[in-house]
């Protein structure tokens, strides 16, 4: 089985477009766990643009299912986990101004880095994940850090796979296979989608999660659209 852990920062994206509190982060996130989903996945960003320190503490007692913060393990960002303590930190190697994550970590050169902090979360009881590029040495280079799991970065499958090149799975497997006889746990994400998760899936062996959000929040508005016109026209009547 697949766990799929839903990523709300859109909807804080949406939300502090207005400066209110619609739509409410923490019962969007309550709503999509009894709808069924697995997990809820965050990424505070430095600048706070979407989901901000506070939600992830707001969200905290609301979470029953697995909690996974995201984010570049600055001091804040560690301060913070180790206060609320989720189920799984996953640790993506972002610049400041980064406008999505665009890259795993090079886990050789910051080995040592990784080490230190990959031991005080798992001290703490917090399961730990690092964002990998598909490549063999980055995933050898993650099991020395100690990380529980890797998060494979899917953005480059997802882009060549809308263009019609299965063929771009292929490291992904190699890499999970790696993976998986190192006995380091697989999450996978960026840019997932209905379009390709079905077939990323069903070639990585041992998949434990997939966090989605860009796509599957986009998927809800085309796939929500009609019902919500026919009810705003019902009202008009
Ligand atoms: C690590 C990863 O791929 C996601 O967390 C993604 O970066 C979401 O962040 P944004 O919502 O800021 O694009
Ligand atoms: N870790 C990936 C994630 O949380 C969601 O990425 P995306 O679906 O918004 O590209």
């Amino acid at each position: 089985m697949t766990k799929l852990s839903v990523n709300i920062n859109k909807i804080a994206t949406l939300r502090n477009s207005r400066g209110g509190d619609v739509p409410n982060v923490v019962q969007f996130a309550k709503d999509v766990q009894r709808f069924g989903a697995e997990g809820i996945t965050i990424h505070p960003r430095p600048d706070e643009r979407h989901i901000r320190y506070q939600d992830a503490y707001d969200l905290e007692p609301e979470v029953y299912t697995e909690y996974n913060i995201e984010g570049n393990p600055i001091p804040k960002f560690i301060d913070m986990v180790l206060k609320i303590k989720p189920t799984q930190v996953t640790l993506v190697p972002d610049a400041v101004d980064a406008i999505t994550s665009n890259a795993g970590w090079n886990t050789i050169k910051h080995k040592d880095f990784l080490i230190d902090v990959i031991k005080e979360f798992k001290a703490n009881d917090i399961r730990t994940s690092i964002f990998v590029d598909p490549d063999l040495h980055q995933i050898e280079g993650a099991k020395a850090t100690g990380t529980d799991r890797i998060e494979l970065y899917t953005e480059a499958f997802a882009h060549q796979y809308s263009l019609g090149n299965k063929i771009a799975i292929d490291p992904y497997v190699k890499c999970a296979d790696l993976a998986n006889n190192l006995q380091l746990g697989i999450n996978a994400g960026h840019d997932l989608s209905l379009e390709n998760i079905k077939f990323f899936k069903d070639n990585i062996a041992n998949l434990l999660e997939v966090s989605i959000g860009h796509a599957l929040i986009a998927e809800s508005l085309y796939l929500g659209v009609e019902n919500v016109i026919k009810m705003y026209l019902d009202k008009l009547k």
